[in-house]
């Protein structure tokens, strides 16, 4: 067996899967697949930015600016999700997609709506996908229907942290503090979020200085505040269980601050592209300050809910630097989508690359699998089988989808 950067199991031997997969299998699982030489598993795949009731207009709407794109489509189609029948559809529907295509944590924006956030945390259980879900909190600039007032929206956030609490499944389903961005909320909002997120020690998620649109916005707002991250700073939450979505318009004083705290970035290269009017400095921020970074797919920004659209991107996009080291080849890429995105959320020692000590959360990748997308292969070694994955691979060979040691594939 080959171990290679600590996260891919090539076996090329029949049968040394089976000995790997139920020495950390609980039991009662029996369903394993043997490899062959085209065969290999990876660690699961964490979406660290996603909009779960923007799924429905996924593959549309991305010709106008962020501001505009939310009056004009995200807040009416999120403003739907009163309806629980429709939250329950969607959900479903989306969960499942995100585990075929190899995404077995998520870390979810919901909508403002305390019943469908829960409809979603659930699901995410009952399919067995690893989660974080954020209720969505904002009070105002956003339509009459689709916002809420700072109390019902603190009422609201915390009604939801307790929720996810008594569940008791502190590795499966993570509550997250969830203020959608500086322009929708109040300074007493933003600061009872801070004081939520510290008195249930949640995780925080929001969007940070992502478009010259949304910076401006902010300014006008807030004329003597220097930048997203100093008022998120002041309102306490920047925690080392921050995880900030873009990033693309944050300076080097930003930075240095997020990564002091412990905070990080949830990059996503695939709406970068439409709204961010930039590239995000991945590379450089990660030598120059360590700060922690995941990718995410940021659908219904992005057009693809896989992540392995955004590990793709991540790379394309980066070539626009001139400078090679500041470019992300594919296993940066990968590390990004896996232990960089594990120890961004919290989750480093649970997930994100195989260790003993770790749960198992891996897909079974089989580049041979019938109607693969690959029909030729060039050379056997394992580097060039997991390049050709990410590259050219698509959710047909991922045979298995496996969460804490059980196959979990819809
Ligand atoms: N990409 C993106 N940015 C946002 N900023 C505030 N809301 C959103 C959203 O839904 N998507």
């Amino acid at each position: 067996m080959t171990i290679i950067y600590g996260t891919i199991v090539h076996t090329p031997i029949k049968g040394q899967l089976e000995v790997l997969l139920n020495a950390l299998l609980l039991p009662g699982d029996t369903k394993v697949h043997y490899l062959s030489d085209f065969q290999f598993i990876i660690p699961g795949l964490i979406d660290t930015h996603i909009h779960a009731p923007q799924y429905p207009f996924t593959g549309t709407c991305t010709d106008l600016p962020l501001t505009e794109w939310l009056n004009k489509y995200t807040f009416p189609c999120e403003g739907k999700f009163e309806d629980t029948e429709w939250a329950k559809t969607v959900y479903n529907a989306l969960v499942r997609r995100l585990l075929r295509n190899g995404t077995t944590t998520a870390v979810y924006f919901a909508s403002i709506h305390l019943e469908a956030t829960q409809i979603l945390a659930d699901t995410t259980l009952a399919l067995g996908q690893r989660s974080l879900v954020g209720l969505v909190s904002m009070d105002r600039n956003a339509p009459d229907k689709y916002v809420d007032t700072t109390e019902t929206a603190i009422a609201k956030a915390e009604k939801f942290i307790q929720y996810c609490l008594q569940k008791q499944q502190p590795t499966r389903l993570i509550p997250v503090i969830t203020p959608r961005f500086i322009p929708t909320c109040t300074i007493p909002l933003l600061e009872q979020l801070g004081g939520l997120a510290k008195k249930y020690n949640v995780p925080v998620q929001s969007h940070i200085s992502e478009s010259k649109d949304e910076v401006a916005f902010v300014h006008a707002l807030h004329p003597d505040v220097e930048s997203d991250t100093t008022l998120f700073d002041d309102c306490g939450l920047l925690t080392n269980r921050s995880i900030m979505a873009h990033g693309v318009h944050l300076s080097d004083k930003d930075v240095q601050t997020m990564a002091q705290r412990g905070s990080g970035v949830a990059v996503c290269p695939l709406s970068n592209a439409y709204f961010a009017n930039g590239l995000f400095s991945a590379t450089r921020f990660f030598q120059q300050h360590q700060l922690k970074m995941g990718l995410g797919t940021d659908v219904a920004g992005g057009y693809s809910p896989s992540m392995m659209n955004s590990m793709r991107q991540a790379v394309i996009s980066s070539s626009f630097w001139q400078d090679p080291a500041l470019q992300v080849d594919w296993k940066t890429a990968l590390y990004m989508a896996t232990l960089g995105g594990a120890d961004m959320i919290g989750l480093g020692d649970v997930i994100g690359s195989f260790a003993e000590s770790k749960q198992l959360d891996a897909l079974m990748i089989d580049l041979r699998t019938p109607n693969s997308p690959i029909d030729l292969l060039w050379d056997e070694s394992i580097e060039l089988l997991v390049e050709k994955f990410i590259n050219v691979g698509d959710d047909r060979c991922i045979i298995d989808v496996i969460v804490g040691g059980k196959f979990v594939t819809p």
